[in-house]
Order: structure tokens, then sequence, then C-alpha cells
């Protein structure tokens, strides 16, 4: 959580779903998705006080036709009023159609820029981000968060427009048609609003927790039907465990969202009996008024109609603040991405790299994971142009941490890597990676083809080349006798293939992209002699010219390697060629026999 420490004091959010108050999202920022949209909002705008204008003029025709053209017997008059009331609702039918398709343009259109800004913040994090999060949680929040703003984003804009207009105009006509009848309808207005704070916390603080408690599903789901997830729970028969696990998050969030529906329920009950009352009220009065001869009857139809406009028009702008609250929450986990401060980042004024000679050097590195816990101190080596560097050392001394930092995986607490005498953070991260390729122990391939997969390392590689490279991995002939060849799919569902297959894939897209450094984690898996010895022959071709910083678990890398660093609690316990620390009787004489014994005995 480095990331998120820094601006965790910065802003109070606090990171995962945690519960800060919406007066933390300022409105400000919310408009600011909307600034682009400016011209599609004003037409809504408009079409919306059209709407809201024509919705208010069939009381108005009903009274007419109570007050004149019935007394007067008026047919023509008749007919005019009533060809008028079938319009009018057509009219404002059309323009709501058109309304609606504009703002949901205007609302998918802010989610689609929020989606990618969000997409964009998460692709420049540090690997130290992602293995801190949980994939599932980043995927929820990606879509379903955004979801979950769209759909009350789109009704929001509307509803506020059209339901204002409405409200306001309707309370001009009410008081133009009878003043003291309209001040006692205002009156009644009053008790809609004191439920409406206490609804809107609730509301929100069950959004929040609703959307964490998806979160965590999301998660646990990534994890538990991925392919290692999956395979682990077999192998230890966890299913039942795990449905129950599962089971009670399933419940939680069914819970949570009954309870969600229900707070708004009840809210919209109390201002289903209000608004009866205040018409029951109205006629009363009216009614006495229109009996004493001060009022038509046509003015009372009239004016029950206009206040069931008025009364359903302010529950809807209510509920529209308590939805603007929850909305705001989700928003606020949806700011916390955007507001990630990458870790690694270019800084300014920083350089190209261009084509590195390869001589890498680490002077007085040390880093620490967390505060004051270093996994490397006082690291001091030196790589020149092509050659290979072995990094040896038990488990946990430090060495994937040792690698990773010329990436730029992490950059150091203190000290520096440098690549051609220059502190690579100097350099601009893109430039430093493009000399660079990294083959893990673990080797990844994409749902997708071979081909696809090996494009991945370089986007506009020839087939030729890419024959090559494999021909050079000793993986073409594997991928040849696949079913479609190249265009087979392969990856986490794919067809399956070993796991030396798998690695000389990852080799053969080393070569593709050609760097000038190249960083290997050996795998420790054991393969079978002969996928071994293709491996083997397929790294040897991809070391050939480059400085080479390897993880070795191979006899025959440490052997070949120009300079062996030996790690222990993350500080360099001896440094030197194989024989001389063999001679040395050390540490490195000890793993030698305990971790290379037995594939001496295999060489
Ligand atoms: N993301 C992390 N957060 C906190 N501590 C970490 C993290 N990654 C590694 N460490 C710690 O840093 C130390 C060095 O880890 P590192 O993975 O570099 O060792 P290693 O030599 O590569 O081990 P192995 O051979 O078992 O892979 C270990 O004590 C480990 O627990």
């Amino acid at each position: 959580m480095r990331e998120l420490g820094g601006r965790e004091s910065g802003h109070g959010y606090q990171p995962r779903g945690g519960r800060a108050e919406w007066k933390d999202v300022p409105m400000s920022r919310v408009y600011g998705l909307f600034r682009s949209y400016r011209w599609p909002l004003a037409a809504i705008l408009g079409l919306a006080l059209l709407g809201g204008v024509i919705g208010l003029v069939p009381p108005l025709v009903m009274k007419e036709i109570i007050d004149h053209a019935l007394p007067e017997k008026d047919q023509m008059q008749l007919l005019i009023l009533v060809a008028l009331m079938v319009l009018l609702p057509l009219v404002s039918g059309f323009l709501g159609v058109w309304q609606n398709y504009q703002n949901t343009k205007v609302a998918q259109g802010v989610m689609r820029d929020l989606r990618q800004s969000l997409f964009a913040n998460l692709q420049r994090q540090s690997m130290g981000f992602f293995t801190d999060a949980k994939s599932g949680e980043i995927i929820q929040r990606l879509t379903g968060d955004v979801q979950a703003v769209q759909s009350i984003v789109s009704t929001l804009i509307v509803s506020t427009v059209t339901q204002s207009v409405i409200v306001v105009t309707s309370v001009c006509i009410l008081f133009t048609l009878d003043w003291q009848l309209a001040i006692l309808a205002i009156v009644i207005l009053p008790i809609f609003l004191l439920p409406v704070r206490r609804v809107s916390a609730v509301r929100k603080r069950l959004r929040l927790e609703t959307q964490r408690v998806r979160g965590e599903m999301s998660a646990k789901l990534g994890e538990i039907f991925g392919v290692s997830g999956a395979l682990l729970t077999r192998i230890f028969q966890r299913e039942p465990a795990q449905q129950q696990q599962f089971g009670e998050m399933n419940e939680r969030v069914m819970d949570l969202e009954l309870r969600l529906n229900l707070v708004g329920r009840w809210f919209g009950m109390v201002i289903g009996v209000l608004g009866p009352l205040g018409t029951a009220l109205i006629y009363l009065y009216g009614g006495w008024k229109v009996i004493q001869g001060t009022m038509t009857i046509g003015s009372i139809v009239a004016f029950a109609a206009y206040l069931g406009m008025l009364y359903g028009p302010v529950g809807t702008l209510l509920n529209l603040r308590v939805e603007l609250g929850t909305v705001l929450g989700v928003f606020q986990r949806l700011f916390e991405y955007e507001d990630l401060v990458p870790e690694i980042a270019d800084r300014p004024g920083a350089r190209e790299l261009g084509v590195a000679t390869g001589h890498v050097e680490y002077s007085r590195v040390a880093y620490a994971y967390q505060p004051g816990q270093y996994a490397l101190r006082d690291v001091t080596f030196t790589a020149y142009p092509g050659e290979v560097v072995a990094i040896v050392g038990p488990s946990g001394a430090g060495k994937s941490t040792l690698i990773g930092m010329l990436a730029r995986l992490y950059d150091p607490t203190e000290g520096a890597v440098k690549v051609d005498g220059e502190d690579i953070r100097g350099l601009t991260v893109e430039s430093l990676r493009s000399q660079i390729a990294f083959v893990t122990q673990e080797s990844f391939l994409f749902h997708d083809t071979v081909r696809e997969n090996l494009l991945f390392a370089r986007a506009g590689a020839s087939a030729a080349e890419l024959e090559e490279a494999c021909m050079k991995a000793y993986v073409h002939d594997v991928i040849t006798s696949l079913p479609e060849g190249y265009d087979t799919t392969v990856g986490e569902r794919g067809h399956r293939l070993s796991g030396g297959e798998r690695q000389r894939l990852a080799i053969a897209r080393a070569i593709l992209k050609d760097p000038r450094i190249l960083i290997l984690d050996e795998a420790t898996s054991h393969l079978d002699s002969e996928s071994e010895a293709f491996v083997q022959a397929a790294l040897d071709k991809l070391m050939v010219g480059r400085t080479t910083l390897v993880i070795a678990h191979r006899l025959s890398t440490i052997l070949a390697a120009d300079r062996i660093i030996v790690l222990e609690d993350g500080t360099v316990a001896e440094e030197g060629r194989h024989e001389e620390l063999l001679q040395a009787g050390g540490l490195y004489a000890r793993l030698f026999r305990t971790q290379f014994a037995k594939a001496e005995s295999h060489a």
C-alpha cells in the first residue's frame, strides 16, 4: 500500500472502500467529468425545459373545458381543447425519447472517459501496487462501480432538470389560480424534507458497503476460479469450505441490497401517503370555497391536478438528493484509483536512454519494502557489457528484489542502479525498459494465439521474424505441430503447453525484443532432461552479446557466469567466479553442495 499511503494523508481517503465522508468528494470534480459534454448537456436541458412546460398545460385545458366549453355548450372549443389534450402528450413523448437518448449518450460518454482514465492510471502503477491489490477488486471498480454510477447519473441529469422545471412552474400556476390554497399546499411541503438527510446518510453507507463487498466477492472469485486457485482448491479439497465462504459473501450482498432497497421504499411510501393527504385538504378547503362561490369548479380540478404534479416531483427531487449522496460515495471509490500516485514515474527532464552498451552498476543499493525493514542493503557490483552475472543465495535473500530494480519495478531506498553510467531514475521508464528483456520464472501467456502472445514483445514483427525467434528458442517445431500452428489459442484456458515449452516461448519473446540487457529468473521447477536441454540451449543463444543478470538455479548457468554474486540476508556475502568461491569454502560452497550437487551429478 505504498502508493496509497502518501495519498491517504493528503486526501483523507482510506484505500479499498474505506468510509470517508462524501464531503471529501468535491462536486466541482464531478462537474469536471461533464465539462467536455457542455453542448449535449445544454440540448438535454432545453429539451427537458420544453417537456416540462408542455407537461404543465393539460390541467389548464381541463379547467377551460369545465369552466367554459361545457357551461357555454361550445362544441368547437371542446373539440380543439380535447385535440390539445391528445396532442400535447404526443409531443412531449417524442421530446422525451430524444432527450433520453442524448442523456444516455452523455452518461455513457462520461463513464467511458472515467474508465479510460482509471485504466491509464492503473497502467502507470508500479508492481508494488499489484502485489498488494486484488485483481478482482480492481476489475470490480472499473466495471461494477463505474456501471453503478452510470445508471444513477443518467436518471440524475434528466430528473433534476425536468422535475425542477415542473416544481417551479406549477408553484407559479398554483399561486395564479388561488393564492390562499397555494399557501396551504406549500405549508405541507417541509414535512417531506425532514427524513431526507437521514435516509441519505443510510443509503450512502449501505451503497458503499455493497460496492466494497462486491469488490471482495470479485477478488475472491478471481482467485478461486483462476487456474492456480482452482488447482489448489481441488488438491486440498476445499470446495465445501469455499462454498460456505462464498455463500456468506453472497448472503451479505443480498442483505445489503435488500436494506438499500427498503430504505428508499419507506421514504417513497411516506411521500406517497402525504401526497393524497395534501390533495384531500385542498378539496376540503377548495370545495368550501366553491360552495361559497368564490372559486370555480374548473379551478379546483386544475389545482388538484397541479398539486399532484408538485408533490410527485418534490418527492423525486428529494430522492435525487439521496441518490446524489450515494453516487458521490461511489465516485469517491473511483477517484481513489484516479488519484493513485505512481511510485515509479519519469522525473521532470528525464533522458532517453538510446541504445545501451549494457554496462550495469549497482552502487550501495538498499531497499526496504516496509520502512526500516531492509530486503537489500549496501549491494555493490558491476556487470560489464556482455557479461553474465549470476545471483545466488538462500530463499528470501533478496534476489528477486535485486533483479527487479534494474527494470525499475522498484526504486532503491538508498544508493543507485546505473546503466551506462547513468542513474536509471534519471532515464525515462519507457526507454530503459525498451533495452531490457525480463524472463520470469512463470512464463505467462495470455489467452490468445501463439502469434499474438509473441507479438506482445514486438508489435510490428513480421511472420518471418516470429519464426526466426522461435527457431532460436527451439520452440518453432512445437508450434508448427499444434492444431493451428501459430494461430493456436494458448494461455489460461487455451491449448496446454508444457512448462518447458512455455519457457521457450518466453525466451522467443525476449529474442524478438532483442534488448541489450537481459534479466532472467531461472525456473526452479524441474523439467525433464530433454526439455531442460532445449531450454538451456535457447537461453545460451539468448544471452550471447547481452549483459545478463540471472537468478541461477542451473549448474550450467553458474558455471558459465562471469561473476557470481552470493546474497545473504540482503547483503553481498561473496563475489567471484565459481572455482574461487568454491575454494573459499563459504556460503557459496555450502549452497553449491546443497542446491547444485544433484545438478552436478546430472551434468
Ligand atoms: N511485496 C513485498 N512486501 C514486503 N516484503 C517483501 C515483498 N516482496 C519480498 N519481500 C521480502 O523481501 C525479502 C527478499 O525477498 P525476495 O523475493 O527478493 O527474495 P528471493 O531471494 O528472491 O527469494 P526466493 O528465492 O525465495 O524467491 C524477503 O524477506 C521477502 O519476505
